[in-house]
Order: structure tokens, then sequence, then C-alpha cells
């Protein structure tokens, strides 16, 4: 048996497109949404992905800047950068790229996001409303996740669902949504005993450890639904490529469906970045909220 490809990269035109048509619609009552990013020093890779978002951004029709600062940027200018976004009402949504430099403290930048505006889901009120089972700002990976999810399984309830790994950008919100689906989640960790044995009892497998190619299939209960959230950069055969943190070639046998590395969970996670923008906007000026593209 081959497993089907969940095209993440397909799913997420599809996305943009139910966005681009809200943020139509949104114009003619003459509101743009707007989302700012902020980027401090340089990482070739951050620059590569600060650039597609900026793309997507204004081809879903919305407004997009870019704030570039340098490396050693001090803890009190980024801080006035971030009042400045909160303060300005045409921005909708504010990321801060991450990882920032090792001398300035990243929890104290986002908690000083406006909460209504966090559109990467990380300050500390949306993490506690997402853990309550209110209405949050998500975060996009996750979220992506999700999506796919309920579009391949439709109704999660009662699955068994594995999240590897314990961050909190990824593993911890993605298991705070697949209890909301009413799903019996184990998340677990490079400490967890027999990780493969864990793994083998999911009917949902969600890898976010960023260790290339960790998991091999027979790890993966047969039919199991894999959603690779990794994106490894190493090279082979004199080269450089991206892979995931699941061993594709080996789980393709064995799984019922997974998302391939590139164009699965990446494409996702921008388009879902989009939406929450939107969705900022939407809630900034009491409209009703785009369908689809929330929790
Ligand atoms: N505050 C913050 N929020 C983020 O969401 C955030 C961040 N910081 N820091 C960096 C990571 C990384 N990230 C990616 C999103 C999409 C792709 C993506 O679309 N990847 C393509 C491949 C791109 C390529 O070829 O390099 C794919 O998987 O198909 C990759 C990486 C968001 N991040």
């Amino acid at each position: 048996m081959t497993a089907e490809l969940i095209d993440g990269k397909a799913f997420s035109v599809r996305v943009r497109g139910l966005v681009g048509a809200h943020v139509a619609r949104l114009a003619a009552q003459g509101i743009v949404p707007g989302l700012a990013v902020v980027l401090v020093g340089e990482d070739p890779a951050s620059e590569v992905y600060v650039r597609n978002k900026g793309i997507q951004t204004r081809e879903a029709g919305m407004n997009s800047w870019e704030y570039k600062l340098p490396a050693d940027t001090s803890q009190e200018a980024l801080m006035a950068q971030v009042a400045a976004l909160n303060a300005d009402p045409a921005v909708h949504g504010i990321l801060v790229q991450l990882p920032l430099p090792k001398h300035l403290d990243s929890e104290a930048v986002i908690n000083a996001i406006d909460p209504s505006k966090d559109v990467d889901g990380f300050h500390i009120l949306n993490v506690g409303l997402l853990g309550t089972g209110q209405k949050a700002m998500v975060p996009c990976t996750p979220l992506g996740c999700l999506m796919m999810l309920r579009d391949r399984l439709g109704d999660l309830s009662g699955l068994n669902a594995v999240v590897v790994g314990r961050s909190n950008i990824v593993g911890k919100p993605m298991a705070q949504l697949l209890l909301g689906e009413s799903c019996t989640v184990t998340v677990a960790h490079s400490r967890t005993r027999d990780l493969a044995e864990v793994c083998r009892r999911a009917d949902i497998l969600v890898a976010a450890v960023g260790r290339p190619r960790m998991i091999p299939g027979d790890w993966i209960k047969p039919g199991a639904t894999v959603i690779d959230v990794g994106i490894n950069r190493i090279s082979e055969d004199g080269r450089t490529r991206l892979v995931g943190d699941v061993d594709f070639d080996s789980a393709v046998q064995v799984a019922g469906a997974i998302t391939p590395v590139p164009g699965g969970v990446g494409p996702m996670t921008i388009a879902c970045l989009l939406a929450n923008t939107l969705t900022a906007c939407c809630r900034a000026h009491g409209l009703p909220e785009p369908e689809g593209l929330t929790v």
C-alpha cells in the first residue's frame, strides 16, 4: 500500500484564495488588512521566508510591511518598534521573526505585542485562551495541520493523536487543538520511553521535533494519517535538500496519508498567517469573521 499525499501546497492555494476573496469584499468598505513583519539580524533562511510572506500577503490584497533591524538591536529599540506597530491602526497583524539573537528577551517581546494583533498566537493571553477553549489567535503551523486533518478525516473525535515534540510554537498548541477536537492526545518527546511503541498507537501522528528522518515507517500504524512538521536542511550526495522529521520513503509504504516535505505543512503555515491577519482585521472592525479559516 502506498499512502495518499496530502498536498499542502495545493491546499494553501485554496486557503489563500478564500482569504483573497474575503479581502476583496473588505476593500469595498475601504478596509485593507495589514501585516507587519519584524526581522532582527541576517539569517539567509529567515530572509527567504520573510520575502515569501511579503509576496503572498500582497497577492492576497493585503498591506505588508517589513522592518529589518540590525543584529545588535537593543531590547529597548525592539520594544519601541513593537509599541509603534501596536499603536498603528493600519497594522492588524504583527509577527516578530523567531529565533531572535541571543542577547534579546524573546518572551518579553512577544508578550509586548497587542494580543489582538498577535497573528503568531504566541502571546501568553492567546496561549491561555486556546488552552481553555476560548476564542484565540491560533498559531499558524498547528492551525494549518488541523485544517489538513479535518479535510481528510472529517470528525476527529475519539481518534488517538500522538504529537512528537513539545515546543511552544508547534507541539503544545497542536495538542490543545487536537484535544479541542476530542482526540485522545499523547505528547511525546525526546525523553519518552519506547517512542516507537507510542507512535504505533497513533491514528494521527504529528512529528514536530526538528530531527531529520527520525520517525521510520515501522513506527507508524498501518493507515495512519501522518503530518510532518519538520523542515530540516541537510546535505546529502554533495547537495543540500529539505527533509522532514519522518523518513518519508519508508513511511509512505505504511501510512494512509502523509504530508510531503517540502510542499506540506510549510506552505499552509504561511496561508494561515494570512488567514489570521484577516481574522484580526475583521475583529478589529467588529465585522463577521471569515468562515473556514478559524477554529
Ligand atoms: N514568529 C515566527 N513565526 C513563524 O511562523 C516562523 C518564525 N517566526 N520563524 C521561522 C519559522 C519557519 N517558518 C516557515 C514557514 C513556511 C515555510 C515553507 O513554506 N517552506 C516550504 C519550503 C521552502 C524552501 O524551499 O525553503 C515548504 O515546506 O514547502 C518554511 C518555514 C515559519 N516560521
